[in-house]
């Protein structure tokens, strides 16, 4: 086996598809409390947080479930057209979503947090660029983004 294949994807050092539900579910209760999100996000559909956490899970190397059967990242990138966020829905998205991982204690080293953070902070922003935008110019077919560890290149093993 050469080395590439046994170092974990994201979604399997964080624990597994039940983390990332466990962690958009608490997530979006915060979210439904919160003065500034909550009337962003007070109509979203029943499946919201489960296609949230399925995304999220499929681009740290995750099963495919948002992709093949939820959505696409064309239709993800639509739900947030004209949504008109700030910079301030941002931080706090992020910011609960934190506190949300390390109540759930999502992993906390730091190879993992720094992908992890590096991603959420991408996401996040091409969310509120897209939120200004109308019109999607973009292909319907254009693949999932996929997230890897970066410069650490794997957890440390000790
Ligand atoms: C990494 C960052 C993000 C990811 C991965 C993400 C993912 C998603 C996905 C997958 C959907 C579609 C859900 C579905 O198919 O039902 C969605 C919808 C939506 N997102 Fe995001 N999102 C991100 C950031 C944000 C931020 C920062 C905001 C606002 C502060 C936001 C607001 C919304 C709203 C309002 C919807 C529509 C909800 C509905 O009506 O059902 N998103 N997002």
């Amino acid at each position: 086996m050469d080395q590439k294949s046994t170092i974990p994807t994201l979604f399997e050092w964080a624990g597994g598809m039940p983390v990332f539900e466990r962690l958009t579910d608490l997530f979006y209760q915060k979210v439904l409390k919160d003065p500034i999100l909550e009337p962003v996000f007070k109509h979203m559909s029943p499946e919201h947080q489960q296609h949230v956490a399925h995304f999220i899970a499929e681009v740290l190397g995750g099963p495919e479930w948002y992709s093949t059967a939820e959505g696409s990242h064309f239709k993800m990138v639509q739900k947030h057209l004209a949504r008109h966020l700030t910079e301030q829905h941002r931080q706090r998205w992020v910011s609960l979503l934190l506190e949300t991982a390390d109540e759930i204690n999502l992993p906390d080293d730091p190879e993992f947090r720094s992908a992890f953070v590096a991603y959420i902070e991408w996401g996040t922003r091409i969310a509120v660029i897209n939120s200004h935008s109308d019109e999607l110019q973009m292909n319907p077919e254009e693949p999932m983004p996929k997230w890897g560890w970066g410069v650490p290149g794997g957890p440390f093993l000790g």
